[in-house]
């Protein structure tokens, strides 16, 4: 079997939320896939009612199909400083037409602000390697680790677009969904994540550098997080780029032609060119004129991250059976 699941960008693309069925009747929530983590949380009734403003929430008591884990907990903390911690039940998952009957499914006791805050997701659902989840005394399987054996292929492919749906394909490549071929890159899963090693970068009509840094696949990462110094090469070629401490980055005029990003796959020669436009991220708090800028610095994570920004140019297959990512223009 192959599954399709349309997934919708918020505002600014910050995240795109992708609907899952849980339990018997199915409870329908919103979830974030996440390729760079392994837990698979939601939103629950057992959620601190004041940790929870408008969310969708997941009620095991009302699934005729849930099982509690007793014993196992689970608690997580992301990159951008965000967490939440909880119990864990299982039961059955629906993913674009693919079920999983027996899913663990992580239910959130607490949550951090920001989720809080964040008023239309309902959880998160990890896609990176299940080594990284955080579920305790056992960790627990991902929904596309447990799927992945029954699809036609052990892939999955994402299709994120700018300000318009786009898709999450389970076991199938959509060769309507791409233009050109895909360049496949190895993959590192030793951290747990979708690493992998771009050949270089230009920006806009600039030559092209070769330079390799260890970078992830990360479609629950709003932003292309580069090492500090293509960040700066990038934002001196910006008219009013410049960084400012206040805004915590890079900042940009949001009506300004900021030149196009590309990096290369593999060495041979692909290139996948994020267009200006998508640098000038969301306008700050404090204007409608000045944008955060989609590039920021990588400095301190130890990888570079290639988040919504960077993964809504481009078709990208994260191919589990052959250890590779592949990567197409569209
Ligand atoms: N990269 C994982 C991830 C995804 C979403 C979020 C988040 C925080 C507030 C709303 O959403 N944090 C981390």
């Amino acid at each position: 079997p192959t599954g399709s699941a349309e997934t919708k960008p918020e505002e600014n693309d910050v995240e795109y939320l992708t609907p899952v069925s849980i339990g018997t009747p199915p409870q329908v929530l919103n979830l974030d896939f996440d390729t760079g983590s392994s837990d698979f949380w939601v939103f629950s009734s057992e959620t601190s009612k004041s940790d929870v403003n408008g969310q969708t929430v997941y009620d095991p008591d009302k699934s005729s199909t849930a099982k509690e884990m007793e014993g196992y907990s689970w608690q997580i903390s992301y990159g951008d400083g965000s967490y939440s911690s909880g119990d864990v039940y299982t039961d059955t998952v629906t993913v674009g037409g693919l079920t999983v009957p027996s899913q663990a499914v992580e239910v959130a006791r607490r949550v951090s602000d920001a989720f809080t805050a964040d008023t239309n997701n309902d959880g998160l659902l990890g896609l990176a390697s299940s080594a990284i989840n955080t579920v305790d005394p056992v960790a627990q399987k991902t929904f596309f680790d447990n799927v992945k054996s029954d699809l036609d292929a052990p892939v999955f492919t994402a299709d994120l677009k700018a300000g318009t749906p786009g898709y999450y394909n389970f076991g199938f490549i959509d060769p309507n969904a791409y233009t050109g071929n895909i360049t496949y890159t190895p993959v590192d899963d030793s951290q747990g994540f979708w690493a992998w090693t771009p050949s270089g970068y230009a920006i806009g009509s600039g030559q092209f550098k070769n330079t390799s840094s260890l970078s992830i696949a990360d479609t629950g990462a709003s932003l292309l997080l580069l090492p500090s110094s293509v960040a700066k090469a990038y934002y001196a070629r910006v008219a009013g780029g410049h960084y400012d401490s206040t805004a915590g980055g890079y900042t940009l005029p949001c009506n300004g032609s900021a030149p196009d990003f590309s990096f290369g796959v593999a060495d041979a020669g692909a290139r996948i060119t994020v267009p200006g436009k998508y640098i000038a991220y969301a306008p700050t708090t404090s204007s409608g004129t000045i944008c955060f800028g989609g590039i920021q610095s990588d400095e301190g994570i130890g990888f570079s991250i290639y988040g919504d920004v960077a993964l809504k140019a481009a078709f990208v297959v994260f191919d589990a059976g052959n250890q590779q990512l592949g990567w197409a223009a569209k």
